[in-house]
């Protein structure tokens, strides 16, 4: 297994949107480096919402099936097409949404840092995605997002393995992301992979403070494969470090009126729930 050897792509260099553009063609992933997110504002998420998953408050907040924003319980989402449940719960954020008391502040910056830094990256796209891939697109990547509502920022936590661990039960099943693109910084543990366009796995460096991008499924669609949806999962931790993995993926979907191919992406949202098991 090796790390992935992805160039990091700093925001005041000149080239930033090309290097970026090439690197999430080419890898399915890019990195970004000298960004605006503090590391401590990173830690400050690390901080409060380990809390309220030890917390029981939190079954006070779980979802209604077909609401899209709260708590989700352990092993309530499977990747699509995986017979088994991932061992994770989470928590899901939208920027309308009110948050639970300890959590909010820190959350609610975090949250709107990572979508303009979301917004600049799709940008850089509309930039230089070239003009045969531009004239198949419905808009531009950042008219798809503008006044969107949707970007969902998922506070996951992986708690230790049980000992019980049935086979093929891991923290998070292969799977492509729905969405545009996905920040992802730093988890707190390490554990996390990607497939690189040959299908070899790669380690996905952790403790760096970078922020991990990947293309999601939509993005794919929308560009009609030129930006290859990256599929990634969440190895489970050798015995001597079980112990709870956090991570704050920010997903960035655009209004789900935005035609992407023969579907809107709220119509392909509707149905990639019912195979994930987000709807009933
Ligand atoms: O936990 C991680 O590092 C990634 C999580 C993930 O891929 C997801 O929730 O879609
Ligand atoms: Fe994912």
């Amino acid at each position: 297994m090796t790390e992935f050897a992805v160039l990091a792509v700093s925001p005041s260099d000149p080239d930033a949107p090309e290097k970026f553009a090439k690197s999430l063609r080419e890898t399915g992933f890019a990195v970004i480096k000298d960004h605006d997110i503090d590391m401590s504002e990173i830690e400050a998420m690390y901080d409060v919402w380990p809390d309220y998953f030890a917390s029981e408050d939190k079954q006070n907040d779980a979802t209604d099936m077909g609401d899209p924003s709260g708590y989700f319980g352990y092993k309530s989402e499977n990747a699509k097409g995986a017979a088994q449940k991932d061992l994770k719960e989470f928590y899901h954020v939208y920027q309308k949404n009110d948050l639970p008391e300890g959590v909010s502040e820190v959350t609610k910056n975090f949250h709107n840092k990572m979508v303009g830094m979301g917004k600049m990256l799709l940008g850089w796209l509309d930039q230089v995605t070239p003009d045969d891939v531009k004239d198949q697109l419905s808009m531009p990547f950042q008219d798809m997002i503008k006044d969107s509502d949707s970007h969902l920022l998922r506070v996951l936590h992986y708690p230790p393995l049980p000992d019980d661990v049935q086979p093929g039960e891991v923290r998070a099943a292969a799977h492509g992301d729905i969405n545009l693109i996905t920040l992802l910084v730093t988890g707190s543990e390490p554990g996390l992979q990607a497939q690189d366009v040959n299908g070899n796995w790669h380690d996905i460096p952790c403790g760096t403070g970078y922020i991990n991008v990947n293309a999601g499924d939509m993005l794919e669609r929308a560009s009609r494969q030129y930006y290859p949806s990256t599929i990634h999962r969440v190895v489970n931790p050798p015995k001597q470090e079980n112990k709870s993995r956090y991570s704050l993926p920010l997903f960035m979907h655009p209004r789900p009126d935005v035609q992407l191919d023969h579907q809107t992406a709220g119509e392909f949202l509707e149905e990639r729930l019912k195979e994930i098991g987000q709807r009933g």
